[in-house]
């Protein structure tokens, strides 16, 4: 069932001379849900989210929200706000300022763009810093101002443009839970740009991979990740081996391979490298038929009875966990 808030691709492209970006996707994407993008650089991600913002003309297909073509229409007016990889605060206006500064282009009086400006920056816990200049925060400061002033349009989808790449790390991940959070208490559609996987995985409620200008798979975080349906996204998300069987190219988890005696397994092999890993061992193993595969057992398991580089092994794992792929 369709809801009022949906946000819809149809047919998408976007075309730059004779290179095609985005290639005719396809896509629904539910009101109220956290959608990541992911792919890997060059993929068509950016060039999708700020076609979806107005930024980048719609070279074929339409944009639909809430039952409206918004294909056409000028950003500020879409429903849509954008928060970029940069932040791109003006750096002369004080953070108010800056939070205020659409409200001021729509004509709205000071005293009331004020009032919104003071209200987003204590949603994201920025009040105290109102008066300062963006040189004078930090970089987890400049994002929370970047998404307070995109947030003060109401807009019904949220466009972030890998909005934690310029963090580091320890930021990123505090970050993350942090537009998780604010997601769930504005209850807006957030689509969420990023080439790391780990990211979608912790935040997405639906990843939608895209690949060379097309969409590969889309699904819940957890099925993507545990059903891939093609190599490239079985690759992608990492985790997974993809195997050969004369039925077919298949995916699994790298965690559901059991590694047992010599000879005992549906597949032979050899262990060509040991890494410990903490809580899990990870080996490298490469099967009688030449196929490098990893499997990661838990560290207690492996020291009971550890094996060395040149060690042979059986492999085996259940069939249910096997994920046939389309190509
Ligand atoms: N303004 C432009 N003019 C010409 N080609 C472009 C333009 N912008 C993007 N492209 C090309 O379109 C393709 C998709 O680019 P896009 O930026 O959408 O990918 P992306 O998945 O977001 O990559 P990244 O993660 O590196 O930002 C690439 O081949 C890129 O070189």
């Amino acid at each position: 069932m369709r809801t009022e808030l949906d946000l819809e691709l149809v047919a998408l492209t976007k075309r730059y001379g004779e290179t095609v970006a985005v290639d005719g996707i396809q896509h629904l994407f539910r009101g109220g849900t956290y959608a990541c993008l992911l792919g890997p650089s060059g993929c068509g991600k950016s060039s999708t989210l700020r076609m979806i913002a107005g930024h980048e003309e719609v070279s074929d297909g339409a944009i639909v929200l809430a039952g409206q073509d918004i294909s056409h229409l000028p950003p500020a007016r879409r429903g849509t706000a954008m928060m970029f990889q940069n932040y791109a605060l003006f750096p002369h206006l004080s953070v108010a300022d800056n939070v205020a500064f659409s409200l001021k282009i729509k004509r709205v009086e000071r005293e009331t763009r004020r009032r919104r400006a003071m209200a987003l920056l204590e949603l994201v816990h920025m009040t105290d810093y109102a008066e300062r200049l963006p040189a004078q925060l930090s970089g987890g400061q400049q994002q929370r101002v970047a998404l307070a002033r995109a947030l003060i349009t109401d807009p019904q989808v949220l466009l972030l443009d890998e909005p934690l790449s310029a963090l580091d790390p320890f930021l990123r991940i505090r970050m993350r839970s942090e537009l998780k959070k604010l997601q769930r208490e504005l209850g807006i559609t957030f689509v969420h740009v990023t080439h790391g996987q780990d990211e979608a995985l912790a935040l997405a409620d639906e990843i939608v991979v895209m690949n060379d200008a097309v969409i590969e798979q889309a699904g819940p975080a957890r099925e993507v990740f545990n059903s891939p349906r093609t190599e490239f996204v079985a690759r992608f998300m990492g985790g997974h081996n993809v195997i050969a069987l004369p039925r077919g190219h298949f995916a699994i988890r790298a965690d559901q391979i059991a590694v047992t005696e010599a000879a005992s397994g549906k597949l032979d092999g050899h262990v060509t490298g040991i890494e410990y890993q903490g809580t899990s061992v990870a080996l490298t193993l490469m099967t009688a038929g030449d196929q490098e595969l990893t499997a990661i057992i838990p560290e207690d398991r492996y020291f009971a009875r550890p094996i060395q580089p040149g060690d042979g092994v059986g492999l085996n794992w259940d069939e249910d966990h096997l994920h046939a792929l389309n190509a």
